[in-house]
């Protein structure tokens, strides 16, 4: 077990690289998937089932837990991994994208961000030091700088303004967040899609320093072509011995995309959100089970896949409970999602290690039909 946080490549195919990002409460096995468990929970699923599916590092959120139950709350009752029953590493994101994309009457100044909450309209302030304090105060293992991520479209100027007020808000983060072994806290590049912009993030953040570097910004409507675009040079721009997170992505093939063109984490709703409205992912596309064609379907969701979902029920069965608005439809097709994207990203350390990335690339896409089957 190591006190520190480090992370070591194993093999790269192309620009696509795997290794392990060592932390004191466990390893993350990088191409990584992290399931998002907003206020303390991934939704649908006991932690267990979480670690069952694969999943090295689970994401949580400084927003949502300050509003509701309180950082200081949490803080007292032992932290968020004793909180939540999880143990493995903790990505927490620092709260400013949930604040734009969540909360009401919100006012931004070079201070931070002041706002009410969109569970009950109390006021609240967040700053690069209060989110610091927040995430301290949480236990997370991996802590995200404050930033601001500006809404698309934007103008170039707006989106340069908005990318030089969170290098500011980045070395505010750093100098707050101080000296904690063990512990990890990462630099977000900003910058929209304009390659000078996205330039001067990432050489900002490098004078920093961090111990890890996420691109943000993306996955915010610009759309894949726009995504790649911009993710065809931006992995480049970051430190190649440090974890390159994106942030909000995504469909499996954004996530195929985006391994090789050299990430090495990633975060999305998607799985678990999809799951509970009744979308499984499988090798051959999406299934979407509330489909009539399916009452009658004998057949287990996807025959490759060893989740409870697919050894023990069949696609009537699913149907059936997704039209009666039973619990257990949501808690099967979320892990069976959450184990279809790890063993994605599982097939995908595999191919990376045995150089074979390309090959897999071509397999992926050409065993999935476009829409629904
Ligand atoms: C969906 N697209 C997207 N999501 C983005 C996110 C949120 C990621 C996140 C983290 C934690 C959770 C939690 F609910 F599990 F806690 C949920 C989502 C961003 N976050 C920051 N800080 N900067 C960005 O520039 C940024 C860009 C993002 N594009
Ligand atoms: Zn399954």
């Amino acid at each position: 077990m190591t006190e520190r946080f480090s992370f070591s490549l194993a093999a790269t195919d192309g620009k696509a690289r795997t290794g392990t990002i060592r932390t004191p409460r466990g390893e993350i096995r990088t191409p990584a998937f992290m399931p998002v468990g907003t206020a303390a929970t991934v939704k649908a699923m006991l932690p267990e089932s979480v670690a069952a599916t694969g999943a090295d590092i689970l994401l949580g959120n400084t927003y949502h837990l300050m509003l509701r139950p309180g950082a200081e709350r949490v803080a007292r009752l032992g932290g968020l991994h004793r909180f939540m029953n999880w143990d493995r590493p903790i990505l927490t994101d620092s709260g400013g994208f949930q604040v734009m994309s969540l909360a009401g009457l919100r006012k931004l100044t070079e201070e931070g961000v002041t706002f009410t909450s969109h569970i009950d309209g109390s006021k609240h302030e967040l700053t690069p030091e209060r989110s610091m304090e927040i995430q301290r105060l949480l236990g997370s293992d991996i802590v995200m700088c404050f930033d601001e991520c500006p809404a698309l479209p934007a103008d170039a100027a707006a989106v340069e303004a908005s990318m030089q007020l969170s290098m500011r808000w980045a070395e505010r983060s750093k100098i707050a967040f101080g000296d904690r072994p063990g512990h990890a806290l990462l630099g977000i590049q900003q910058g929209g899609v304009t390659r000078e912009l996205r330039a001067e993030s990432a050489e900002a953040l490098k004078a920093i320093g961090f111990d890890g570097y996420a691109v943000g910004g993306l996955a915010v409507g610009e759309g894949q072509e726009a995504m790649f675009g911009v993710l065809d040079y931006a992995p480049d721009m970051l430190p190649e011995d440090r974890p390159r997170y994106l942030m909000g992505v995504g469909k499996p093939d954004d996530i195929v995309g985006a391994v090789k063109r050299g990430i090495d984490m990633m975060d999305c709703v998607l799985p678990s959100r999809s799951g509970r409205t009744g979308q499984a992912f499988t090798r051959r596309g999406v299934v979407n089970i509330k489909n009539a064609r399916h009452a009658d379907d004998p057949r287990p969701l996807d025959e490759a896949c060893g989740c409870p979902a697919c050894q023990g029920y069949s696609r009537a069965y699913l149907h059936h409970v997704f039209r009666a608005g039973e619990m257990i439809s949501g808690m099967l097709l979320t892990w069976h999602n959450l184990r279809y994207y790890q063993d994605l990203m599982a097939a995908m350390r595999a191919a990376i290690a045995a150089g074979t990335f390309a090959e897999f690339e071509t397999t992926f896409h050409a065993d999935r039909a476009e829409g629904d089957i």
